[in-house]
């Protein structure tokens, strides 16, 4: 598929008379795929925010433009996908078991801690005490917990499993696990049936089957475990907290879930900032979280993963406020801090899961998935990151994209972390770059279609909800398929370099 005429460019008049090309037929096909994908997006919702409009951030219904999309969904081997679906139940039980090992997390990331202490007075070198004290405040909050044995009955995980496909060890391997935020299980499930749609009309002229495109419950599964954890808290007139930036733009994958909650459990959700909490939220004596006069169920995090959503001490104190309730928190702090990515490296590390897992073959399944993972402590890596820095990826304790840092940059860092006697080492984690293979593929955005070189990331959504001994729920719950292009390091729809996609199974 070419695409040489995008839409909006006529394609070139064919000679009066003489049949159309076969470059023109696949230029007006081209089109006209590319107008009913926009005009199904509109229809369906599968829009976010324009950053060309001041309000659309801010004003439900203001300055809407369709999702970035890629035209046709990508290929993927069934084997590697079925894998990475057989991954989560796992994945979900082990971070349910971490969670309730206050010590391991204390521990493994108090490092980071204590370095911030070392480095904020021996170097006041604010930026380390920036990248540590996100985390550090985050260990607080945990530590205060710990302190009051304040324990979850009710837990409820609505996870992201993120995976690339390396075609140096043609091997499905772990990105990162998301533990809080877990973006898009309203937009990426659309793009599924988006891509059903298309192929059920263009698959014959294209040669492609609708039935290959798994079909994707994200959206109404991750509702149905918010759904089952408000029925768990067991108070009709209670609400879901839904905890959102001040602006967003993705605010309609998160409308989706809320929609689904009322529709299908009739349960209403509230949005409010961090700020919004600290002011309007309290906490009674019996633990009960109230704001605006309503009882609060389940608190589902949309911010609060990245530094930025605390830009005051207020925030902080919403946190914590939350944190002591006896709402079902999604995530917990203890949940939040299993998904940083010094817990991933910790638990890469040999022996660790054989504290947390029974089964010996479950806890195969999961290594099998880990790419490698190191400490800066590892001085035989870091040799080799500094000398080969391609074949790595140093990253900071941050979620929500653009954060991490590659090749040359990889060595400089080293060697300046080096430099500083090692007191910030504990802030970063080195990994080992992935290479998927790159395809060429049509991408949509603001209704032009251009294709590009890409690479693309797999998510796949688990939800487990859990009361005392209970497990109510573990499962699987939908996907969501990221494509950059291959150019971009980082990738991340929202930074605007990924698109979302669907599968097509080969
Ligand atoms: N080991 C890796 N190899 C190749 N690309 C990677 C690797 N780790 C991360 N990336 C790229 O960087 C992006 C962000 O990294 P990630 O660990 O997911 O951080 P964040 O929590 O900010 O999303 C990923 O979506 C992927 O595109
Ligand atoms: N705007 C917030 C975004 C929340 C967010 O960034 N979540 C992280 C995990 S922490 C994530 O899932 N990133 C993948 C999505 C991407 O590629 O842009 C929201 O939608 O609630
Ligand atoms: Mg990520």
């Amino acid at each position: 598929m070419s695409a040489e005429a995008a839409p909006g460019v006529e394609p070139a008049e064919a000679e009066p008379g003489a049949a159309a090309g076969p470059g023109q037929q696949q230029a007006v096909l081209l089109a006209e795929m590319v107008e009913d994908a926009a005009v199904w997006c509109a229809l369906h919702g599968l829009v976010v925010g324009d950053r060309a409009d001041p309000r659309s951030g801010t004003v439900p219904g203001v300055g809407l433009v369709h999702a970035p999309f890629s035209l046709l969904p990508s290929r993927f081997p069934t084997s590697f996908w079925k894998q990475a679906c057989e991954l989560a139940p796992i994945f979900n039980e082990l971070v349910d078991r971490v969670s309730l090992d206050g010590e391991f997390l204390q521990a493994a990331l108090s490092r980071q801690v204590l370095n911030y202490i070392l480095t904020t007075y021996r170097f006041s070198n604010f930026r380390t005490k920036q990248v540590d004290e996100f985390t550090a405040r985050l260990l607080e909050i945990h530590e205060k917990m710990m302190a009051i044995n304040k324990k979850e009955a009710i837990r409820l995980g609505l996870h992201r499993s993120d995976y690339m496909l390396d075609s140096e060890t043609n091997s499905l391997l772990q990105i990162e696990l998301n533990t809080i935020s877990s973006s898009f299980p309203g937009l990426g499930s659309l793009v599924s049936e988006l891509h059903r749609t298309l192929l059920n009309q263009y698959g014959k002229v294209l040669g492609l089957d609708s039935k290959r495109i798994p079909r994707n419950w994200a959206a109404t599964q991750f509702a149905e475990a918010l759904g089952k954890a408000w029925a768990e808290y067991n108070n009709d007139s209670a609400v879901v907290l839904m905890v959102v930036q001040p602006e967003e733009r993705n605010m309609y994958d998160q409308y989706w879930l809320a929609n689904h909650l009322k529709e299908s459990y009739g349960v209403t959700t509230v949005r409010k900032t961090l700020a919004q909490v600290e002011a309007e939220g309290q906490v009674l004596t019996d633990g009960t979280l109230v704001i605006d006069g309503r009882t609060v169920a389940v608190v589902y995090f949309r911010a609060g993963y990245a530094p930025t959503d605390y830009p005051s001490e207020a925030e902080w104190k919403a946190r914590l406020l939350m944190e002591q309730s006896s709402a079902v928190k999604c995530p917990s702090i203890s949940y939040h801090l299993v998904g940083t990515k010094k817990i991933q490296q910790e638990l890469a590390k040999p022996n660790v899961l054989e504290r947390f897992l029974d089964s010996k073959e479950d806890i195969a399944k999961l290594r099998k998935s880990f790419a490698g993972l190191w400490s800066l402590d590892n001085e035989e890596i870091v040799k080799s990151a500094i000398e080969k820095p391609d074949l790595f990826v140093l990253k900071p304790q941050r979620e929500g994209g653009g954060n991490n840092i590659y090749g040359h940059d990889v060595r400089d860092t080293l060697i300046k972390l080096q430099k500083e006697q090692g007191e910030s080492l504990a802030a970063y984690i080195l990994m080992q770059r992935i290479f998927p293979n790159a395809s060429l593929t049509p991408l949509v955005r603001g209704g032009d279609c251009f294709e590009d070189l890409t690479i693309s990331e797999l998510g796949i959504y688990g939800a487990y909800l859990r009361n005392k001994d209970k497990v109510i729920l573990n499962n699987q719950c939908g996907y969501l398929m990221r494509t950059k292009v291959s150019s971009s390091n980082e990738g991340g729809v929202a930074a605007g370099f990924a698109v979302l996609d669907s599968v097509l199974l080969t």
